[in-house]
């Protein structure tokens, strides 16, 4: 079977050039006392995570397929993919089977990732106590780190939070479709990010949830009212048809738009084009207007 393969050779120049400012040669040593342990040590070029996230504006559109269609097998080749189709990030589902009914990946994965690409991985935590795998996520080369809100999830968000931004990553808050704002109403002064879940998590491929279109606009007041600026990302069920209703460009506010890109493409020949078409569809999603016939 074909694939969307770029071919080892595309890899290795891109983990050569293409990196942005200030970087620094450091011996790396993973180590954390969980349910594993990460024992390899390596020698890699390190940007730090703030600064691969800085790069990007808040008027960006920022496009970050999510992994979670990715073949797995191809995780690298389809990651390198995406990036010379024109995404921004890289959204990384993490899921325990215990908060979300799936199971995915954990920072092995992440790890695995860090030298494909230099875009920032946008991890998303679907898992209970965040908090005790927040730091493998960070050492394994998350850029952005983001928890759920809800306490099924995350028992002190606002801990948490300040876990994940004094490790140097930043901080992003989740919320379901079912909840309500007044949930991080506290913490919104904190945060680097919000991700308001267009589709219950746990599954790709599924149907936006028109109500929560607004909860974007409350979520834009609230932070107007609170003198805050943070990412605002949306999630689930968005594609070039309908992402013209997260975006309000209007504002300079950035919506970042995740999913609905297949990553899982097996023939190489349209992988790119499609994936390309796909990302600046996104992108350029505009409301169809009636023509009188
Ligand atoms: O977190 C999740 C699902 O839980 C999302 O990131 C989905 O993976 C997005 O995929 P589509 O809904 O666009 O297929």
């Amino acid at each position: 079977m074909a694939t969307a393969s770029l071919g080892s050779s595309t890899l290795v120049q891109s983990q050569v050039s293409g990196f942005g400012g200030g970087f620094r040669l450091q011996k790396q040593s993973l180590s954390h006392s969980n349910s594993f342990t990460f024992t390899r040590k390596k020698f890699r070029t390190i940007v730090t995570a703030s600064s691969r996230v800085d790069k990007f504006s808040k008027s960006d559109i920022i496009v970050s397929p999510s992994i979670l269609s990715a073949n797995f097998a191809k995780l690298g080749e389809q990651v390198k993919a995406v990036e010379l189709a024109g995404c921004d990030w890289i959204h990384v589902d993490v899921m325990d089977g215990r908060f979300v009914p799936n199971i995915t990946i954990g920072p092995l994965v992440v790890d695995a990732l860090r030298p494909v690409t230099d875009l920032p991985l946008d991890v998303h935590l679907m898992i209970v106590e965040p908090d005790q795998r927040v730091p493998d996520f960070v050492k394994a080369g998350a850029d952005i780190v983001s928890v759920h809100c809800e306490q099924s999830s995350t028992i002190h968000l606002h801990r948490t939070v300040n876990e994940i931004k004094s490790l140097g990553a930043k901080a992003g808050v989740v919320l379901n479709p079912g909840t309500p704002l007044t949930a991080i109403e506290y913490i919104l002064d904190v945060v680097d990010l919000v991700l308001i879940m267009s589709v219950n998590p746990g599954f790709g491929g599924q149907s936006f949830i028109e109500s929560q279109v607004k909860k974007i606009s409350d979520l834009r007041r609230l932070c107007a009212e609170k003198g805050v600026n943070p990412w605002i990302e949306v999630d689930g069920g968005v594609g070039p048809k309908n992402a013209y209703k997260v975006r309000h460009s209007e504002t300079t506010w950035s919506f970042l738009l995740c999913g609905d890109l297949t990553l899982n493409l097996e023939d190489s020949s349209i992988a790119q084009e499609y994936l390309s078409c796909a990302i600046k569809g996104i992108k350029t999603s505009k409301k169809p207007v009636a023509v009188a016939v």
